[in-house]
C-alpha cells in the first residue's frame, strides 16, 4: 500500500518540512543502498507526504556522495508520485536575485562522478528528457510561489555542476555565454532517475548568490548562501504547504508517468533473473 503520494526533497537550508502531522520516520532499503537519510513521512494539506533531507539531517553528505539513486528508489518504493524538490542555486543572470525563486524547465550536464541511471546489468533503456522536469509540478510550485508573495519564474536552464567547489570565473562566465540562468550541483540526477522510475519531478530553484561572474561584487561563499538560505527556506516552506494542497489528484495525465512504455530495448527474454528482481518495482509492467 502507498505510504506516499507527494515527495519532498529538501536541499541546503531545508532539513524538516514544518507543518505536518502524524509524523513517522522510516528507513527504506533499496537495492541500490541506503538513501540520504530517514524519510519523514506525514501530511500536510491533508496529503500523504515523504519528505527527505537530500543531505541528510545536519548537512554531511557532499552532492558527489549522494545516492541518488537510492533516495529516487525509495521514494518510489513509497509509493511516490511526484516530487517536489527544493534546492539553493547560484545565479548566472541579473535578472534572478538572491531569494527569487526559478522553475528550471532545463538542465546542462557538468557533473563527472556520479550514476544517473538505474539501467545496465543485462536491461538497457533509454527513456526521453527532452522536457526534463514535469510540467505540472513545475506550474503548481509557480501558482504557489503567487499565492504566497514570493518571486517564482517558470522556465530557466540549471547547470548542474560536480562541486564540492564552486565554479571558476571562467567557467561561471562560459555558462553565461550558454544563457544559462541558475547553477546547482544536485537536481539533474534526481530529475533524470525520477524520469526513468516514472515520478513526476520539479525543482524549486531558490537563488542565494551570484556566483563569481558580477564584476565589482564578491564571490559567492557559503556565509553568503546561509545567511540568504533562512529566509528562502522559510518561504519554500509556505510554497511546499501552498504547493501540496494544490496538487492535482488522481490518474496522471502526463508523460512522466509512462516514460518506461517504449524504453526498453533489451529483449525481455534476456534480461537477467537477479536484473529483473532488483528492477521489478520499476519494470514490473512492462516484462
Ligand atoms: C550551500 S552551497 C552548495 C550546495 O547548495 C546546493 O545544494 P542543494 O541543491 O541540495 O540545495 C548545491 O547544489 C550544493 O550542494
Ligand atoms: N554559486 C553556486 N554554485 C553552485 N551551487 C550553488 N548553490 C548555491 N549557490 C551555488
Amino acid at each position: 500500500m502507498s505510504k506516499a503520494e507527494i515527495g519532498i526533497i529538501g536541499g541546503s537550508g531545508l532539513y524538516a518540512m514544518p507543518g505536518l502531522t502524524g509524523v513517522r520516520e522510516e528507513r527504506v532499503e533499496t537495492p541500490f543502498g541506503d538513501p540520504s537519510d530517514a524519510f519523514i513521512l506525514g501530511e500536510l494539506e491533508r496529503r500523504q507526504v515523504a519528505f527527505l533531507a537530500r543531505h541528510g539531517r545536519g548537512h554531511k553528505l557532499l552532492p558527489t556522495e549522494l545516492n541518488f539513486r537510492a533516495n529516487i528508489y525509495a521514494m518510489k518504493a513509497l509509493g511516490v508520485e511526484r516530487i517536489l524538490s527544493v534546492s539553493a542555486v547560484g545565479s548566472l543572470k541579473e535578472e534572478h536575485k538572491p531569494t527569487d525563486f526559478v522553475m528550471p524547465d532545463q538542465f546542462i550536464d557538468r557533473t563527472f562522478a556520479r550514476t544517473s541511471t538505474f539501467f545496465g546489468d543485462g536491461v538497457v533503456a533509454h527513456v526521453g528528457f527532452g522536457d526534463p522536469v514535469c510540467a505540472t509540478v513545475a506550474s503548481v510550485f509557480e501558482k504557489a510561489c503567487a499565492a504566497v508573495g514570493v518571486v517564482g519564474k517558470n522556465g530557466g536552464t540549471y547547470v548542474c555542476m560536480e562541486g564540492p567547489q564552486f565554479s571558476t570565473r571562467a567557467e561561471s562566465n562560459l555558462y553565461r555565454s550558454w544563457g544559462a540562468d541558475v547553477i546547482g550541483m544536485t537536481n539533474l540526477q534526481e530529475a533524470k532517475l525520477a524520469r526513468e522510475a516514472e515520478i513526476c519531478y520539479a525543482t524549486m530553484a531558490m537563488v542565494t548568490d551570484y556566483d563569481c561572474w558580477r564584476e565589482g561584487h564578491d564571490d559567492v561563499t557559503v556565509d553568503q548562501i546561509v545567511a540568504v538560505m533562512h529566509q528562502n527556506s522559510e518561504n519554500a516552506a509556505k510554497v511546499v504547504k501552498a504547493a501540496v494542497a494544490a496538487m492535482p489528484k488522481g490518474e496522471r495525465d502526463c508523460a512522466c508517468a509512462s516514460a518506461l512504455k517504449y524504453a526498453i530495448l533489451t529483449d525481455r527474454k534476456v534480461i537477467p533473473a537477479e536484473t529483473r528482481q532488483k528492477l521489478s518495482l520499476l519494470l514490473e509492467k512492462y516484462l
